[in-house]
């Protein structure tokens, strides 16, 4: 879906009925009620709950949705980073919530109207994580937010629902591990069972807790610096003198990990192009491309160009970077961002990778789309919104996009697979197939040239939010020898 088809869902999926199960209604009567509904939802809760609504209702994505809400709204700077706290920790913590919420809501939960569900979670987020908002104030706001919308009944009845749990908060009951081990993990640490019984298969129970756990943490904030304008040790005094703490990449020296979440690009340095924000598992693939100043790289799957403006840093602005990106609002991000921070060599071109023709490249990064399992602190509705069937139909067009990568690389050139997931469907069995079929290719093995933590049996690189403190993401050299 793009992001103007994301957009005209926004406005249509309001669901007005009554206190009771959910009903669907027909696009015209729900036009009728309209601007009934704009109205009503107002303030960070009213949003908060406007925001879970379409998460839940549509294809789109919580961060297009907050940033259309945020960039629409007169929120002061407090309201929106309580707006953006609240949707995300609702997301993240669903699952618990949601095993609360029926434990205590008579009926089904799960068939509760979207206003009703959405406002119990938001209480309810805000009563067991959010110290510094008094438990009645958070049933208040529920109490009178259910009110405006679905009347008195409803509204008492969050009352009573919210007030029961919070007598017994400190006394909530979970699944017993001993006997069902996947709800248990599932319902307390809020991801869905399909993830829970994969991970706990593969890595077992111990290990599955410290990555699920790893998943729900706030995300860190990771600053790459450029090269271009300046060098880490002159951005690390910058840091120190505006007294933001900050914690050196693990693996790259050009990254720096914020200690807290600021807002950071009303910084001066950021709008001079000192810095991009950027993960630092990102800079790995880029590194294993191992790009030299001079070279023609094409970048298949370049915006918003995070990879792209790293491997023009490493090749000191020289040579050239084809991005390539099938959506043209999203290159212009790319283009906005290479513009800030001062980048010369990238030539962006709109098109699909898979139909794209030039002449054979030094290096490919084909950093395909996938279901972003790494990244589940930064957007915890992926693991609602993607199920395995997803992942597997994806791996189809991951190959694709691989072989069209090797079929524009030099002889003696190298292709670096990239994806921001943990699962192995997307990651080195892609590989593995894309190899049986292409005798000309060889992987590269990391070994030796990378940390050996970040590097796993095939050599390939594979990071893990739980293991290495940064997202998940995995990536493989391939090189044509023939
Ligand atoms: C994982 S994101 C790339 C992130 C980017 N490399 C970065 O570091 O910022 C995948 C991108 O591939 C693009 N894309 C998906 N299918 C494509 C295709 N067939 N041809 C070109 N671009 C495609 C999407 O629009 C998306 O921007």
């Amino acid at each position: 879906m793009n992001h103007s088809e994301e957009l005209n869902n926004i406005s249509n999926e309001e669901n007005l009925s009554q206190f009771g199960e959910e009903q669907t209604e027909s696009k015209e009567e729900f036009h009728l009620e309209e601007h009934k509904v704009v109205d009503l939802y107002q303030g960070v809760r009213g949003l908060a709950v406007k925001i879970l609504n379409r998460v839940e209702k549509t294809d789109a994505y919580l961060e297009k949705l907050l940033d259309h809400e945020m960039r629409n709204s007169e929120l002061s700077g407090q309201d929106k980073a309580l707006l953006y706290e609240i949707v995300h920790g609702v997301t993240r913590w669903m699952g618990r919530l949601d095993w609360i919420l029926t434990g205590f809501y008579k009926g089904q939960f799960s068939k509760a109207i979207p206003n009703l569900r959405n406002g119990l979670r938001v209480a309810l987020y805000q009563i067991l994580f959010l110290d510094k908002i008094p438990d009645h104030a958070a049933v208040n706001e529920a109490v009178e937010f259910v009110k405006k919308l679905q009347g008195q009944k409803p509204a008492d009845l969050t009352n009573a629902i919210l007030r029961n749990i919070i007598r017994s908060k400190n006394a909530i009951r979970y699944p017993d591990p001993e006997e069902d081990l996947i709800g248990y993990l599932a319902a307390y640490y809020s991801h869905p069972s399909w993830m829970v019984k994969r991970y706990v298969e593969r890595f077992g129970r111990e290990e599955t807790e410290k990555l699920l756990l790893a998943n729900n943490e706030k995300p860190y904030l990771t600053l790459r610096v450029n090269a271009i304008k300046t060098n880490p040790e002159e951005f690390g005094k910058l840091l120190d003198s505006v007294h933001l703490k900050y914690r050196r990449g693990k693996y790259n020296p050009e990254f720096f990990q914020l200690q807290n979440l600021t807002n950071i690009t009303a910084w001066e340095y950021f709008a001079k192009g000192y810095f991009n924000i950027q993960d630092e598992s990102t800079g790995l693939a880029c590194k294993l491309l191992d790009v030299k100043p001079g070279m023609r790289v094409l970048d298949m799957c370049a915006a918003p160009g995070g990879k792209t403006a790293f491997l023009a840093a490493l090749m000191q602005d020289k040579g050239e970077i084809v991005a390539i990106d099938k959506f043209e609002a999203r290159l212009k991000l790319l283009r906005r961002n290479n513009e800030r921070l001062g980048l010369t060599c990238v030539r962006t071109v709109e098109s699909d990778a898979l139909e794209y023709e030039d002449e054979p490249f030094d290096r490919v990064l084909a950093d395909v789309p996938c279901s972003g399992t790494g990244t589940l602190s930064k957007k915890p509705d992926i693991k609602w919104k993607k199920d395995i069937f997803d992942i597997r139909k994806m791996t189809e067009t991951q190959l694709k996009l691989l072989k069209k990568a090797a079929s524009l690389v030099k002889v003696g050139g190298a292709v670096v697979y990239s994806t921001c997931s943990i699962e192995q469907e997307e990651n080195i069995d892609v590989v593995k197939k894309f190899l049986e079929e292409n005798p000309d290719f060889e992987l590269e093995s990391a070994k030796g040239k990378f940390s050996d933590d970040v590097v796993d049996e095939h050599g390939c690189i594979q990071t893990f939010p739980h293991r290495h403190q940064m997202d998940g993401a995995f990536s493989a050299k391939l090189v044509r020898k023939r």
